[in-house]
């Protein structure tokens, strides 16, 4: 295809995402399987302009001064994927390009707008409705931060050191800065892809996972120690529960539990390929669940949340992100907490974990709960932080100097929030 056919189908794919609400992977998904003339450069040609065109909608439709998907595909192209205004000379012959570039539009892809005028959460491509919370969390840093959630995300591994060590994986991806255990393949450039990981041998004989580095860092922090008792209350794919038995050199026990057997599926499979024997998946009704309670050396509450820090990987839920929603999961929050922590022994150790920055969903809900349950206080995670990745390196955020908030702005990784708390009767 040519450079006019892929920004005509990136247009397509969202008006389909604007109009059926389709998120963005399957939307993707249903425009291949419907043009299968396209190549897998194509493809991927295709993704890039509409994530883009997603990661930075609001920014581009104020340059563009239109929130068309003619438009945002455009700026996609242009803004995202580095094509040049001489190349986006548009074959008028080919019935797959768009139709010729306006004036308008070329003055305004010349940059006849300056962004600098914008408002704050335009420049920083965060949700108007969302920006007073947000601005609250990072003050002066809003608009780096709402920049950096705005950018492509690399791709990040974690070896699996019950079957092998950094040094042994056959790869082109680089040491990851924070955790001992991540490998990078940083962010690509223009029409670029990642590598196909998952095909690898390495892959396949479960010497790697794909699991951003925040999401290594915060299952690190846990410090679960070779025979604990550990409850992963939210283990959804069990992707937390395998880092922790690498972590634990797959010795003690790890129980994984979700409200949700669907998604709690893939644990037993992931499970045999990393060899980790010490998960024990718990799914609905979980009949021997409640015998654990005030066992638990260690339960993990990776809780359900907006996942704002996960927008350089799904842009299109910035958008569709609305206060009910976050309502709900506020509330849901609350119930995994309440639930989570009976499992929690005198002496042990409550996780509360999410892939958000909003004070709602943390420290508020942190401080909230310590309100209502006797018995736990909240420690500091940053010692634990500095303890295992040093001092040197990226910090976190944290605004009561106990709790830690990972950014893309401020550690390079996907956002997660994390909290430490000590049962003590
Ligand atoms: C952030 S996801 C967990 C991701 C997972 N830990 C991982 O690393 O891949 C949150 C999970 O909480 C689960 N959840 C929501 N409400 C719950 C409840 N009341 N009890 C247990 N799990 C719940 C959801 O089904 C969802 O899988």
């Amino acid at each position: 295809m040519r450079l006019g056919g892929r920004i005509a189908a990136a247009e397509e794919v969202l008006l389909d995402i604007g109009t059926r609400r389709t998120p963005v992977a399957l939307a993707l998904r249903d425009w291949a399987k419907s043009h299968r003339f396209a190549g897998s450069k194509d493809r991927a040609a295709i993704g890039n302009i509409v994530y883009d065109a997603l990661r930075h909608r609001s920014s581009f439709a104020y340059r563009m001064d239109d929130d068309s998907p003619r438009a945002l595909a455009i700026a996609g192209a242009v803004w995202g994927c580095g094509v040049s205004l001489e190349q986006l000379n548009f074959d008028v012959e080919d019935r797959h390009s768009p139709s010729p570039l306006t004036e308008t539009e070329r003055a305004l892809i010349s940059g006849k707008i300056d962004l600098k005028d914008a408002p704050d959460w335009i420049q920083a491509d965060v949700p108007e409705w969302l920006w007073p919370a947000f601005e609250n969390n990072f003050t002066d840093e809003a608009i780096a931060e709402g920049q950096a959630l705005a950018q492509r995300p690399p791709l990040d591994m974690r070896v699996n050191t019950l079957k092998a060590q950094r040094s042994d994986i056959e790869t082109e991806a680089v040491p990851t800065p924070l955790s001992p255990i991540g490998l990078r393949h940083p962010p690509v450039d223009g029409f670029g892809r990642h590598p196909d990981v998952q095909s690898t041998a390495d892959y396949q004989r479960g010497k790697i996972e794909i699991q951003d580095e925040g999401s290594q860092l915060v299952s690190l922090l846990c410090a679960a120690q070779p025979g604990d008792k550990v409850l992963d209350y939210c283990a959804g794919g069990g992707g937390k529960s395998l880092a922790l038995a690498g972590d634990m050199g797959n010795r003690g026990e790890i129980y994984a539990y979700d409200i949700d057997k669907r998604r709690l599926a893939p644990t037993w499979q992931r499970s045999d390929r990393a060899g980790a024997s010490i998960i024990e998946v718990i799914a609905p009704p979980a009949e021997t669940l409640p015998a654990l309670k005030g066992s638990m050396d260690r339960v993990l509450i990776d809780a359900p949340c907006t996942g704002l820090g996960t927008w350089r990987r799904k842009p299109d839920a910035k958008w569709r992100l609305t206060e009910n929603a976050l309502e709900r999961r506020r509330k849901e929050q609350v119930t995994v907490l309440d639930q989570g922590s009976e499992f929690v022994k005198v002496g042990g150790f409550l996780f509360y974990v999410t892939c958000s920055m909003l004070a709602e969903e943390n420290e508020a809900q942190v401080y909230a709960f310590l309100e209502r349950t006797k018995g736990f206080s909240l420690l500091s995670a940053g010692e634990v932080f500095e303890e295992r990745f040093g001092v040197d390196g990226p910090k976190p955020w944290s605004e009561d100097g106990l709790t830690l908030t990972m950014t893309p702005g401020s550690t390079g990784t996907d956002g997660f929030f994390f909290a430490v708390m000590e049962r003590s009767q």
